[in-house]
């Protein structure tokens, strides 16, 4: 059986389990549930804490998890990340009260307050910068008005947390991070167990089905060419005759965040009854 790690709270752990079902697995219905057994699909999921996923998988008692990558990056654990999942997406980064630094080179002697410590670390060595980190558990963006630091290091997603505190980010981003389907380290896709690739590959397909839709339309021969250079499709379009041997008709996926920019440019090129469905599900 697979044994495999998930969010059991936070900010990962409904989009984990949103994207899971989706993939076709059966997750558990209570909230309170540690350990839950798929049958179907020969699957036991842990529901441990973000950051402890990349520990239970880089030490092989668990096959597989899914973590943030800055929780990932602020780990020792030997696990790597095999897939990105498109969802979770944020910044980890420096902030403080306006105007008071521009950059990483400003915290030269100050203390930063944040919950990645390691992170943070391996950032102010790699920009020659000595300062001190103060190591909170959470709710960092209010260390600087208690005084215990000078500036934070934290997780950004919306911005709202850090306006509420009166806080601005600083400098460049330390990491961007999303969740993260992880591995122990040494182990290669080839290597995973019949299970875990069959996870792996439904997973890749959830974020297909997510990430493109299908596109078909009309165009005269002549204009193929051009037409398809628009729609190469993953592989290649498919192309079928009509019953008018002047026109063909196209099928063809197409990233979705880019559907009306490809849509304008084939109607230029003189595609007409251009239509676009859902992929609900797909295997690549
Ligand atoms: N808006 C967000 N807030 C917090 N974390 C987010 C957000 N969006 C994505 N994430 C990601 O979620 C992970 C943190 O999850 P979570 O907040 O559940 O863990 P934690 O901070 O260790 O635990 P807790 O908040 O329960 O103390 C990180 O990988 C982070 O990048
Ligand atoms: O940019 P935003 O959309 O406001 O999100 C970022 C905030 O959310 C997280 O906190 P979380 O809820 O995980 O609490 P924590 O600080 O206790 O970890 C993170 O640490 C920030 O505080
Ligand atoms: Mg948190």
């Amino acid at each position: 059986m697979l044994r495999i790690a998930v969010p059991n709270k936070g900010a990962l752990s409904e989009a984990s389990a949103h994207m899971l079902r989706e993939a076709g697995y059966h997750l558990r219905s209570n909230t309170k549930t540690l350990v839950h057994r798929d049958g179907e699909n020969d699957v036991e999921f842990f529901y441990l804490r973000p950051r402890d996923i990349a520990v239970y998988v880089g030490s092989g008692i668990l096959d597989l998890g899914i973590t943030g990558s800055d929780l990932l990056a602020e780990s020792a654990a030997d696990a790597h990340q095999i897939m990105e999942l498109g969802f979770g997406a944020s910044r980890f980064h420096y902030a403080a009260l306006p105007g008071t630094f521009n950059s990483v080179h400003d915290l030269e002697g100050k203390r930063i307050a944040t919950s990645f410590p390691t992170l943070v670390k391996r950032h102010l060595k790699k920009n020659a910068v000595k300062a001190e980190t103060v190591k909170l558990d959470g709710a960092v963006e209010v260390s600087i008005e208690l005084g215990v630091a000078d500036a934070i290091a934290d997780v950004v997603e919306t911005g709202s947390t850090l306006r509420q505190a009166g806080l601005e980010t600083f400098g460049e981003p330390i990491m961007h991070s999303q969740g993260v389907l992880i591995a122990r380290d040494g182990v290669k896709d080839e290597d995973l167990p019949e299970r875990a690739r069959i996870l792996l590959r439904r997973l890749k397909s959830v974020s297909v089905a997510r990430t493109y839709v299908m596109m078909d339309y009309d165009i005269r021969v002549k204009d193929l060419e051009r037409a398809t250079e628009l729609t190469p499709g993953l592989e290649s379009p498919t192309v079928s005759t009509l019953q008018d041997p002047e026109w063909c008709a196209v099928r063809s996926m197409v990233q979705a965040d880019n559907v009306h920019a490809v849509m304008d440019k084939l109607y230029d090129v003189g595609a007409r009854a251009i239509l676009v469905t859902n992929i609900g599900a797909c295997r690549i």
